[in-house]
């Protein structure tokens, strides 16, 4: 039987999926690496621990492949970061994540250059500190010596697409997160660069997903137990990749996704590359030729991470038991998940978060039932956006968060909008296997290998009543906030 491998390079580690050419799971693997965050507002991580646990998971997969014939691999990963290269294809520094905030004053010089309404309508987007183009701008002003000897800057998984293939390369979904896209004819935005004194040879060529970028190098293909030479295809953005393996497409009009991920993240495919006028959420490219809509809250099981550490004695599952103990609304206790500033809809990098209501009655389970409330309220108030510039009829859910029903019932309740759950193993990485399959040409097309791979949808957990009316009150405490924060000098 023939499948293939998808990887996807998380936030929290790196996840492998074998897929076979029925839509089936035959194997998977994980493991894990550190998040750095040097100083408040930065996050970093060491390509080198990435190129670790690739290692990792295909010394793991290695011996569950007997019986299938590996015919491809696809890449996903967590977007926007990016990985600085010299010509040797040495990477250069740590790798500043998609939700690191160090790129204010890049940021503000780039809607100088070219005011908001004008960067939306090029890329889709106004400037946004996680996006990767303000981070090359930083590089330049910050560490010229630095700068002086890039050769190339890749997003993450792209990297991971170098160390297997040694070829540089990106598609679509990912790059159209850089910042420097002309989203409507997919191109290097070459006037763009050079306002902003860069040149668009820096970054990687350009194409579709589902494309072939070379060929599995000998060294991996030795680790791995297969063929050298089997096809890599460029693969997806983690969030574009996740929706594939969720069959959400530009077929399936008002279906979205939820993904609870270290951010939370809401989908909507789009025909058209209609950007919110507002910069509020994002556009980017579908890895299916199309596009969507993304509203992203920086910190979800980022936030629920961030709390489990404080509390090293009790695991995760404790912790969730005790949330689901306590009552909506935890006695009037606020999260707002602003541990690393906030994307949608604020655009607000300099946001932090809060514990607002605290009071002598709180203990543990509250903290923790305030955290889920408060990222599905965050959400809720995303989704407000994005329903009115998108079809939202329902969202399927992915990520680690989405495993607890509580969560999910959650944010059922806050998005007042269904959300199902899809029957078998979804995620970025079965999207980017998916990728891998077409591109191997076990599928003559993208659409062909989503109606053979398709996964049953059913009912979520029935959504928690009168989480809609904590609404009003979350709102009011984020207002305080950014009022606050925005004037900050
Ligand atoms: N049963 C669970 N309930 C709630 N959250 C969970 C559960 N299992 C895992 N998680 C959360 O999911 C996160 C990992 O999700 P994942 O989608 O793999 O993230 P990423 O792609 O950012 O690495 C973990 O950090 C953890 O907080
Ligand atoms: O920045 C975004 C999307 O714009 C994030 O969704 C990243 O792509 C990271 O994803 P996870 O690690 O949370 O899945």
């Amino acid at each position: 039987m023939r499948a293939a491998i998808g990887l996807d390079l998380g936030t929290s580690g790196l996840k492998a999926l074998v897929l076979d050419e029925e839509g089936r799971k035959r194997a998977e693997a994980r493991a894990g690496y550190p998040l750095h965050t040097p100083r408040p507002g930065w996050t970093e991580q060491d390509p080198q621990d990435w190129a670790r646990a690739l290692k990792e998971v295909f010394r793991a997969l290695a011996p569950k492949l007997s019986g299938l014939e590996v015919v491809g691999l696809g890449l996903s990963g967590q977007m926007h970061g990016a990985v600085f290269l010299d010509r040797e294809g040495r990477f250069l520094l740590p790798a500043p994540l998609w939700n690191d905030q160090r790129t204010e004053e890049e940021v503000r010089w780039m809607e100088e250059v070219f005011p908001r309404p004008e960067l939306i309508r090029r890329t889709g987007n106004p400037a946004v500190t996680g996006f990767q183009l303000p981070k090359v701008l930083w590089l330049k002003r910050h560490r010229p010596d630095l700068f002086a000897r890039v050769h190339r800057v890749l997003l993450p998984k792209d990297y991971l697409g170098f160390l297997l293939t040694g070829v540089q390369a990106t598609e679509y979904s990912d790059a159209s997160g850089v910042g420097a896209m002309d989203i409507a004819r997919r191109v290097w935005d070459g006037e763009l660069l050079q306002a902003l004194g860069l040149v668009s040879d820096l970054f990687p060529e350009l194409g579709e997903s589902h494309r072939v970028v070379g060929g599995l190098r000998p060294e991996w293909a030795e680790v791995l137990g297969v063929k050298a030479g089997i096809p890599v295809v460029a693969g997806a953005g983690d969030n574009a990749a996740a929706a594939l393996g969720l069959g959400i497409s530009r077929h399936r009009k008002g279906v979205g996704s939820v993904s609870l991920g270290t951010s939370g993240v809401l989908f909507l495919p789009l025909e058209t590359p209609t950007p919110d006028p507002e910069g509020r959420v994002h556009l980017f490219c579908h890895a299916d030729g199309a596009y969507h809509l993304l509203g992203v809250t920086l910190s979800a099981a980022g936030s629920l991470e961030w709390l489990r550490k404080l509390f090293p004695e009790a695991s995760l599952e404790t912790l969730l038991r005790e949330a689901e103990a306590a009552p909506l609304g935890a006695l009037g206790l606020y999260f707002l998940p602003f541990l690393a500033g906030e994307r949608s809809p604020y655009l607000e990098p300099r946001l932090r978060g809060a514990f607002l209501g605290l009071s002598l009655a709180h203990t543990r389970g509250h903290l923790v039932r305030a955290v889920l409330e408060g990222v599905a309220l965050s959400l809720g108030v995303v989704h407000r956006v994005m329903r009115r510039l998108a079809q939202a009829e329902a969202y399927l859910a992915t990520g680690g968060g989405s495993a607890s029903d509580l969560w999910l019932a959650l944010l059922a309740g806050a998005l007042e909008t269904p959300v199902l759950r899809v029957v078998g193993e979804e995620g970025a990485a079965r999207g980017a296997a998916i990728l891998a399959l077409v591109g191997a040409g076990v599928y003559a097309s993208l659409e062909e290998a989503l109606r053979a791979t398709q996964l049953e949808a059913v009912p979520g957990p029935p959504p928690v009543e009168g989480v809609g009316a904590l609404l009003p009150d979350y709102e009011a405490w984020v207002e305080l906030l950014l009022e606050r924060y925005r004037r900050l000098p």
